[in-house]
């Protein structure tokens, strides 16, 4: 995919290719489409940021709010996003034992109580056992320090999001 396609795309096709480079947020990427053209890729993802920074700390706990536990329910009962069971998988959490199921769910659980959003981390760059290293320390936090973490964590996962899209060459959209 070349930047020529992604700056000619309507709002639709931006839509359709980018719109979840932010787990659940779509409106992020529509409202990054104003901003083309694009020198670069990276451009597009300097662009989100910038839109996420704007936002005031009710939006970015929004963000986070929008994830999914990891290992949680949406993964049992199967209604991940395509992105996101393909990075729990890669992170070997659709694999743990009973007991690192029930640990995660504990954390998560004490995590979301404290925080009021979720432990997000960028789980293709990790595995199941740092991943329940982090959130054990994590969840010591102020909660300051989490909002901070975890968008920072957001944007990790955008940027692998969009280097898989960009390097499986998603079919472009046909000339509406
Ligand atoms: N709570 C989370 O960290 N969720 C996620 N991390 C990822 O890398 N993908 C997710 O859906």
């Amino acid at each position: 995919m070349d930047l020529e396609a992604v700056n000619s795309m309507n709002y639709e096709q931006f839509l359709d290719i980018f719109g979840n480079i932010i787990e659940k947020c779509p409106v992020i990427t529509a409202a990054v489409w104003s901003r083309r053209p694009f020198l670069s890729f990276c451009e597009v993802e300097d662009r989100v940021s910038e839109f996420i920074e704007s936002l005031p700390t009710s939006g970015k706990e929004g963000i986070l709010r929008c994830h999914p536990d990891l290992a949680g329910r949406e993964q049992a009962s199967g209604m991940l996003t395509k992105e996101s069971q393909e990075e729990q998988n890669q992170a070997g959490l659709t694999s743990l034992t009973s007991k690192e199921r029930e640990r995660m769910m504990l954390l998560n659980t004490e995590y979301k109580q404290k925080f009021g959003f979720p432990f997000v981390i960028c789980a293709k760059m990790s595995n199941k056992d740092q991943i329940i290293k982090e959130l054990t320390s994590r969840v010591q936090n102020h909660p300051s320090v989490e909002l901070l973490k975890g968008i920072e964590e957001v944007k990790k996962i955008c940027h692998l999001r969009m280097q898989d899209i960009l390097c499986k060459g998603s079919p472009l959209p046909t000339k509406l």
